[in-house]
């Protein structure tokens, strides 16, 4: 049973409680005495109410009444206290450890959650949280219970008659033998079910998140089916954790049966062998629940316990995992003068493949800078890096005429306003995702940025007007919408510089004009750096600079990189032919 058992992490799960596990262990050592206690005195009580009632000794018979009324009396006022205070602390650990990894999540680096899959993030936060909370409420108070009331009643018992107690004692080993042989395949298949429910959430989150393109591309069928093959295996692990249990429940049910009727039997041929009185037999009778609960479920909740601290290994994964540094350790290029300087920067994602090699260029404060190039050549990634989503990998990098390492990320992060591809919008009203840009935001101030974004027309048209809830990630909005909330969030933040993403989904020309508006707006007095997929939205860009394979190719103005007829000239009249069809 102890074999596979692990002291370290079962600390570690306990020190996930933090501040309440003093109140937790005493509330629980508390409750679990109160009851064992109760139980122990109800069977020397049992012992002297027979006694008395057989003997016709009318004080014994007193005394063994006011007695009992005295124990219930008082474990009915102690134990609900008791139990209470329990679960507050179980309630108020398990509030502080979401609260815990809801805030270390929103601290863990982009790189972090880019490999992990959400759904399996999400099965941490529900399933090994609840298997947690249920050690907390069940295993471990059942175990110290068993631990308490059993060996409570043992030594009760062996106080009451040694004899009878070494029959109890033998087949309770007995019992406790055939649990050990059972917790190994337990735990094993407890692991299992445990690791496919992760699995299963990950399927939950993309079929979710992806049900339309499930429909468009009728893809559901082959979703059902893996989802279908995930579930039959839990299924499957289920039927075998059931098998198990059974089995081992009804072999300890038949062990408790042959104790009870054993004790008994014994216990009454040595009363009417005068070796015993019948009040002692009834005491031990009464014992024997202790004793069984001790043997038949030490080993059962010791197995639980442990897959509770497989969830609460996962937990950790989490909570260990290195958070996003401060600042980076990277040196400035010299040049006080320009709002971005990269000098020879280089970037790789996996340590081995370079997606941004050697890149240099320089941004003018007040420039609209455009990044152009075939997919994957590491536009995206330039943006991450000027984020601080990421450490370069080598190189040098000035923001504002300061090195990179004199910024804390979230000051690099203040000069920042970002327009992603796709506008990410959080459940709420129009009016808090655009409030998101400055922290105590005034309704004016929202409504002014909204006028500047060209989308006040348009909020001011719905029913509810700002109020208006726009659903999970702005679902009840239309493309074009969206990113015009993101622009007005992105003029609230009033930052010097500005990155955008432009969408790559083709809006329709009215929304695509009211958006180019807006952004002309945003971009004024302020340092731009534009992904353009369209070529078109940057004719008049002040600096166009063409990225290939990591490196920038080509620089120049719209005109002056359509003469050099190199990769930007391809890449125009590639998207003007489009433009014909
Ligand atoms: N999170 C990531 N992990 C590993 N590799 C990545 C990651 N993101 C991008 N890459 C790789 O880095 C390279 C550059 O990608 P990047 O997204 O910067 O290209 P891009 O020019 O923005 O492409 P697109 O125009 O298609 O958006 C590609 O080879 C891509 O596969």
């Amino acid at each position: 049973m102890f074999k596979n058992w692990n002291f370290p992490e079962f600390f570690r799960m306990m020190s996930l409680m933090q501040r309440q596990l003093w109140n937790y262990l005493i509330t629980l050592f508390l409750i679990a005495g109160i009851y064992s206690a109760h139980m122990i005195l109800l069977a020397f009580i049992n012992e002297r109410l027979l006694n008395g009632a057989i003997s016709g000794d009318k004080e014994l018979l007193t005394s063994a009444i006011v007695l009992t009324c005295v124990v219930l009396a008082l474990a009915c006022i102690t134990s609900p206290l008791a139990m209470y205070l329990f679960d507050l602390a179980v309630h108020r650990a398990l509030t502080h450890l979401k609260l815990r990894l809801f805030k270390k999540i929103q601290e863990l680096p982009v790189s972090y959650l880019e490999k992990r899959h959400s759904g399996d993030l999400i099965s941490t936060i529900t399933n090994d949280v609840n298997s947690v909370e249920q050690a907390y409420r069940y295993y471990l108070y059942l175990l110290v219970e068993a631990f308490i009331y059993g060996t409570g009643s043992t030594i009760a018992m062996f106080v009451l008659d040694w004899r009878l107690s070494m029959l109890m004692v033998v087949l309770g080993i007995a019992s406790a033998y055939v649990t050990t042989k059972y917790a190994g395949p337990l735990r094993e298949i407890g692991d299992k079910v445990q690791a496919t429910m992760s699995d299963m959430t990950v399927q939950w989150v993309d079929m979710v998140g992806g049900f339309r393109l499930l429909k468009v591309f009728k893809i559901s069928g082959f979703v059902l089916e893996r989802f279908g093959q995930k579930n039959e295996a839990i299924v499957a692990h289920n039927i075998e954790k059931i098998r198990l249990d059974s089995q081992l429940k009804g072999i300890n049910y038949l062990l408790s049966i042959f104790s009870l009727i054993g004790v008994f039997v014994v216990g009454s041929f040595m009363a009417a062998s005068g070796q015993i009185d019948f009040g002692t037999v009834m005491g031990i009778v009464t014992l024997q629940n202790g004793v069984a609960f001790l043997f038949l479920n030490f080993g059962n909740f010791f197995t639980n316990l442990q897959g509770s601290l497989a969830g609460s290994k996962r937990i950790y994964d989490i909570l260990d995992a290195e958070s996003e540094p401060e600042r980076y350790n990277i040196p400035g290029t010299g040049d006080g003068d320009e709002a971005i300087a990269l000098r020879g920067l280089d970037f790789s994602y996996d340590g081995r493949k370079k997606a941004l090699q050697g890149l240099t260029f320089d941004i003018h404060p007040d420039q609209m800078a455009a990044l152009v190039g075939p997919s994957g050549s590491g536009k995206s990634t330039v943006i991450k890096l000027l984020l601080g989503f990421y450490e370069p990998t080598g190189g040098n990098l000035s923001i504002n005429g300061r090195p990179l390492s004199a910024y804390k990320l979230e000051e690099l992060r203040d000069q920042i306003a970002y327009v992603p591809q796709e506008a990410f919008l959080f459940e709420g009203t129009i009016e808090e995702n655009i409030a998101q840009g400055r922290l105590g935001a005034t309704h004016d101030d929202v409504v002014r940025v909204a006028k500047l974004a060209n989308a006040h027309e348009f909020i001011s048209d719905m029913s509810e007007g700002y109020a208006t809830r726009v659903g999970e990630r702005g679902i009840r909005l239309s493309g074009g919408q969206r990113q015009r909330i993101a622009i007005a969030r992105a003029f609230l933040r009033d930052a010097p510089i500005l990155l955008l993403d432009e969408a790559t989904s083709a809006l329709d020309s009215a929304s695509e004009q009211l958006i180019q508006e807006a952004l002309q707006t945003l971009m004024k007095g302020r340092t731009t750096v534009a992904i353009a997929h369209r070529l078109k939205t940057i004719e008049h860009a002040d600096v166009i600079f063409v990225v290939e394979n990591g490196k920038i190719v080509e620089k120049g103005t719209h005109q002056e990189l359509l003469k050099q007829e190199g990769v930007y000239n391809r890449l125009h009249n590639m998207q003007f032919a489009e433009s014909l069809t």
